[in-house]
């Protein structure tokens, strides 16, 4: 189970974990024996003509332990510590992974910001929680343990019960206001998810919001949702600013306590003077781990929220895989579908009814009809982006299914509506990141798709840069690039799904024609809102509401006088060119 995919992590490192802990642990108990040796200086140096040696020795015990913790501090980080950045990497990637073995079902039902926000937001949380907050917890453990255990065996129990008396009540005051400043820490985080949607929201929609003027209301709506955050914030601070200072509060307390009765003691000749120094010491050891257990908690909170989030994800099964015995053979292009029949997700009426075709190798389908007939769904599953019923789909007579879903979609190329473009140059775009096509090739599918011309007007010709940094493809060149993309593959099985629909008819019309010349022999599937598209398809159906409607070439469908010779009619009298 996918779920257990930490558990992999640390058994692969966890001789350097093994390690870590045990430098940690040296460095940690070694720093607590420094105030006993001061102390022990202080009573030396009491004396009145204090022999030099036994100071010199305490001295030199003070610089090696010093140097030893520097070495094992050093040590322990670097594995503690860099464990943490390569647990982030590793759940990074191993998330990544997962992500592109999702079917198009689950993109559907998440948003992308929150896709984001767990692989930036959740894996930092995780990494915190596993380095520096792990190794917070059990640095502060052993030193508070050991410097407590000298203060109550080596120096005196009763000072040290006394002293550390309001203790408890510092870390119960600290983790009741953490909780306090945890919950109000989730408010701001969700204000400012609010925040940044907006942005992001404004960032990738400023056409449309300018085409209708609606930058006015939309700078109110953000300025709301600002201060919002702003007031969540201070609400934040008034709790949170009250913390530190009554942490230091209670340990003046114990300051106070300690030089009372210490002061009395060492008085009374109960304890000495380096007895109380070293008391001292130990003192001032805990105060930094105790005041970190407050923040520690809320990295632990926070990041087993976050490590429940990946493990949701995570858990995930996706529903299109390979079967057992997946065949790695490469369809050749003979499709059948028989009396398909499919649901998407959560609808109550079929996006495609009992469906029955027949393609053979070589031949040309069209498919037409209006939005929401059932055409790009008709795609996607002879792609089996989604699963249908055993038999409803077969590729060289055999069932969809029983290919290996790399094997099946190398098979393919496929051209869909939006198209994407990367940004990277022009020749990646074409070649998709593939280096086994040479220069040629990527030429003769850009001429055959109609997009030479253009790429040889860009600055770099095929090393113009594409996207954000780069150029601007209009729609109708992202189209052709996408063509060009799919021709250089050349699959058994082409789809266009209207994917000439911004480039005017006299172009379609010879990138038509060259992908003719160009698909002698391969099968082809155009789907097209355009009858001029389609015409010369060896077989033409008409899709309405999930249904095949009509059926047959052009000049059957024509004279059928059915819902196609409307379709004709109506883009005749539109002004497209007689076909
Ligand atoms: N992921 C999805 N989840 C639920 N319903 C969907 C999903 N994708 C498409 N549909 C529905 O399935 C039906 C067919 O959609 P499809 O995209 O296949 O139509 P289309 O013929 O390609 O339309 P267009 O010509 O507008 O692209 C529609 O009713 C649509 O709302």
């Amino acid at each position: 189970m996918k779920a257990f995919f930490l558990l992999r992590f640390f058994k692969s490192r966890k001789f350097s974990y093994a390690a870590g802990f045990a430098f940690m642990f040296a460095a940690s108990f070694i720093q607590t024996l420094f105030p006993k040796v001061l102390g022990s200086s202080v009573d030396l140096m009491k004396e009145r003509g204090f022999a030099l040696h036994p100071v010199l020795m305490n001295v030199l015990w003070m610089v090696l332990i010093a140097f030893a913790v520097f070495v094992f501090t050093f040590l322990w980080r670097n594995m503690i510590i860099a464990n943490g950045r390569n647990l982030e990497c590793y759940i990074r990637e191993e998330l990544f992974r997962h992500l592109l073995t999702l079917s198009p079902a689950f993109y559907g039902k998440r948003k992308t910001g929150d896709l984001i926000a767990h692989a930036i937001n959740d894996i930092s949380a995780v990494r915190m929680t596993f380095g520096p907050a792990t190794a917070m917890s059990f640095n502060g453990i052993v030193i508070c343990i050991s410097s407590i255990y000298f203060m109550f065996a080596a120096v005196d129990a009763r000072l040290a019960l006394l002293t550390l008396a309001p203790l408890p009540f510092i870390i119960a005051l600290m983790l009741y206001i953490g909780r306090k400043i945890q919950s109000r820490f989730r408010i701001v985080q969700d204000q400012f998810g609010l925040v940044s949607d907006k942005v992001q929201e404004n960032i990738s929609g400023i056409r449309v919001i300018k085409a209708y003027a609606q930058e006015r209301s939309e700078i109110e709506k953000f300025g709301a949702l600002s201060s919002g955050m702003a007031q969540s914030n201070v609400n934040l601070i008034k709790v949170s600013a009250a913390l530190p200072p009554l942490i230091e509060f209670g340990f003046a307390v114990c300051f106070v306590i300690n030089l009372f009765y210490g002061s009395r003691m060492v008085m009374r000749g109960d304890i000495s003077v380096g007895d109380f120094v070293a008391f001292n010491g130990y003192l001032s050891l805990i105060v930094s781990p105790i005041v970190s257990i407050g923040r520690v908690v809320t990295i632990f909170q926070r990041g087993m929220a976050s490590l429940g989030r990946l493990y949701d994800i995570m858990s995930v099964q996706p529903d299109v895989t390979d079967s057992p015995h997946a065949l790695r053979l490469r369809p050749e292009g003979e499709i059948e579908l028989r009396h398909l029949t499919f649901y998407h997700d959560g609808a109550r009426v079929p996006a495609l009814s009992d469906v029955s075709l027949r393609l053979s190798k070589g031949r040309t389908l069209g498919i037409i009809g209006p939005t929401g007939a059932g055409k790009s769904t008709l795609a996607a599953l002879l792609l089996r982006l989604y699963n249908t019923e055993p038999g409803q789909i077969l590729l060289d007579g055999r069932d969809i299914g029983d290919y290996s879903l790399t094997y099946l979609r190398e098979s393919y190329a496929f051209v869909p509506q939006d198209t994407f473009v990367f940004a990277s140059s022009v020749k990646d775009n074409i070649v998709f990141f593939k280096d086994t096509y040479g220069d040629e090739e990527v030429e003769a599918a850009s001429r055959l798709s109609l997009i030479a011309d253009s790429i040889s007007r860009f600055p770099d010709g095929y090393d113009t840069l594409l996207g954000d940094r780069g150029v601007n493809l209009s729609g109708g060149q992202k189209q052709r690039m996408a063509i060009a993309r799919a021709l250089i593959r050349n699959p058994a099985v082409l789809i266009l799904d209207d994917a000439l629909s911004a480039v005017d008819t006299v172009t379609e019309g010879r990138i038509l024609e060259s992908l003719r010349r160009a698909r002698k022999g391969k099968t082809n599937i155009i789907i097209s809102h355009r009858i001029s598209a389609l015409m010369e398809a060896d077989e033409i159906i008409v899709l309405d509401k999930g249904f095949i409607r009509e059926r047959g070439t052009h000049e059957k469908l024509l004279k059928k006088g059915g819902m196609y010779y409307d379709l004709y009619t109506a883009q005749q009298e539109d002004g497209q060119p007689q076909a």
